[in-house]
C-alpha cells in the first residue's frame, strides 16, 4: 500500500496552487482540481503560440504512452474557460503514488487565461470521475485509479497563504492540523465534493441560515463563492466595502478590519475562515483599495475555494464519500 506527498506552491498571490507530478519521466508542474475529472496537460501537439512559456509534455519521449485510438475530450470550467484535444495513457507518479495506466488528457486547444499563466501546465482533476470529460468512454481520475494501492482511500489538501503546503494520496498528516477532523457526508450526485452548507455566522454575531446551501471545495478555485445573503452580511460588518462593479465584486479599504466567517460543513461543523484571508489583493498600486476573496454567486451551489482552504486542512475520503476538515 502506497503514499505520495507533493508541495503545494501557491502562485504570486495564492491566485493558484502548483504540485509537480511525473508522467512517463516527464515532471509537469500542474494545477490540483478537486472541483474538476480531466487531467489534461500542455503538449507538443499545440500550437507552437500556446506553447510558449509552457513546460510541454511530449508523447514521443515516453516509452511508456500509449495513444487511445479515438478518444477525445472537451471541458469547459465556470470561469468560462476550457481545453479539448485527444486522449492517451501512461505512467503517473504523484510524490511516491503510481498509477500505471492513467488517462493523459492531451490539449489541441487552451483558452487564453490557460495559456498565460505560463507557472501552471494542466489540470489533475480530482472530483468524481462521474465529471470526466473523455468520449467515448469517461476515464478515471488518478485518485480513483490510485485508490486501491493506496494505504488508505484518501488525499488531502494543506494549502497555507504565501507558504509552501502539500497535497497527500494515501495518508493523514495528523501534525498539519489543530484537533480532530470533524466529518461531514459528501452529495456525489453532481460529481463534485458536495456537502450541506446552510448557517454561517459573522463575526461573534448571530447565527443565520441560508435555506437548502449546498457548497462544494474547489481547490481549482481562488476565491469563495458563497449566496448574496452571506456576502451582504458579512460585508455589512466591514466600513467602506462597496459592490464595485468596475473591478468585479467587493472591495474594501485595504486597512479594513475584517471579521472572521464561520460556515457549517454537514450540519455539524462550523469551519472558521480567517478574516485576514478574506483581504485578498489590493486592486490598486498604492495599495489603498482591497478585492474580497468572499464573493457572492447567484447559482444554488456555493464554491468554497482556496480562501477557505487557508484556513481549513481538507481530508476528501473516497472510501466512504465523506469530507474532513479541522483548522490549521
Ligand atoms: C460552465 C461549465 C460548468 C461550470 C460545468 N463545468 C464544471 O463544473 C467544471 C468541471 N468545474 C468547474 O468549472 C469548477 C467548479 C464549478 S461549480 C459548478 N471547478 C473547476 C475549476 N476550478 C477549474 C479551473 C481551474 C483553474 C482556472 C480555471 C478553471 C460544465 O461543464 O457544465
Amino acid at each position: 500500500a502506497s503514499t505520495g506527498t507533493v508541495a503545494a506552491t501557491p502562485e504570486t498571490g495564492d491566485v493558484e496552487y502548483l504540485a509537480p507530478i511525473n508522467i512517463g519521466g516527464q515532471t509537469m508542474v500542474m494545477d490540483f482540481d478537486s472541483g474538476s475529472s480531466d487531467l489534461w496537460v500542455f503538449n507538443t501537439q499545440l500550437a507552437a503560440a500556446s506553447q510558449t512559456g509552457h513546460t510541454n509534455f511530449d508523447p514521443s519521449k515516453s516509452t511508456t504512452f500509449k495513444l487511445m485510438q479515438g478518444a477525445s475530450f472537451s471541458i469547459s470550467y465556470g470561469d468560462g474557460s476550457g481545453a479539448a484535444g485527444n486522449v492517451g495513457t501512461d505512467t503517473v507518479n504523484i510524490g511516491g503514488a503510481t498509477v500505471t495506466s492513467q488517462a493523459i488528457e492531451l490539449a489541441t486547444a487552451v483558452s487564453s487565461s490557460f495559456v498565460q499563466d505560463t507557472q501552471s501546465n494542466g489540470l489533475v482533476g480530482l472530483a468524481y470521475s462521474k465529471l470526466n470529460t473523455v468520449k467515448p468512454t469517461a476515464q478515471k481520475t488518478f485518485f480513483d485509479n490510485a485508490k486501491s494501492s493506496l494505504a488508505e482511500p484518501v488525499f488531502t489538501a494543506d494549502l497555507r497563504h504565501n507558504a509552501v503546503g502539500a497535497y497527500t494520496f494515501g495518508a493523514i498528516d495528523s501534525t498539519k492540523f489543530n484537533g480532530s477532523l470533524s466529518w461531514a457526508a459528501v452529495n456525489t450526485t453532481n460529481g463534485f465534493w458536495q456537502f450541506s452548507s446552510t448557517k454561517f455566522q459573522v463575526g461573534t454575531g448571530a447565527a443565520m441560515t441560508v435555506a437548502g446551501g449546498q457548497a462544494i471545495a474547489d481547490t481549482g478555485t481562488t476565491l469563495m463563492l458563497a449566496n448574496a445573503a452571506v456576502v451582504n452580511a458579512y460585508y455589512s460588518q466591514v466600513t467602506g466595502a462597496v459592490n464595485n462593479q468596475t473591478v468585479g465584486g467587493v472591495t474594501f479599504p485595504c486597512n479594513a478590519q475584517l471579521p472572521d466567517l464561520q460556515v457549517d460543513v454537514g450540519g455539524n461543523y462550523m469551519a472558521v475562515v480567517r478574516g485576514d484571508d478574506i483581504n485578498f489583493a489590493p486592486v490598486d498600486n498604492a495599495g489603498t483599495t482591497c478585492f474580497g476573496g468572499l464573493q457572492a454567486i447567484s447559482s444554488d451551489l456555493q464554491i468554497y475555494g482556496d480562501i477557505m482552504f487557508k484556513s481549513q486542512f481538507v481530508a476528501f475520503n473516497g472510501g466512504n464519500n465523506t469530507i474532513g476538515m479541522a483548522p490549521h
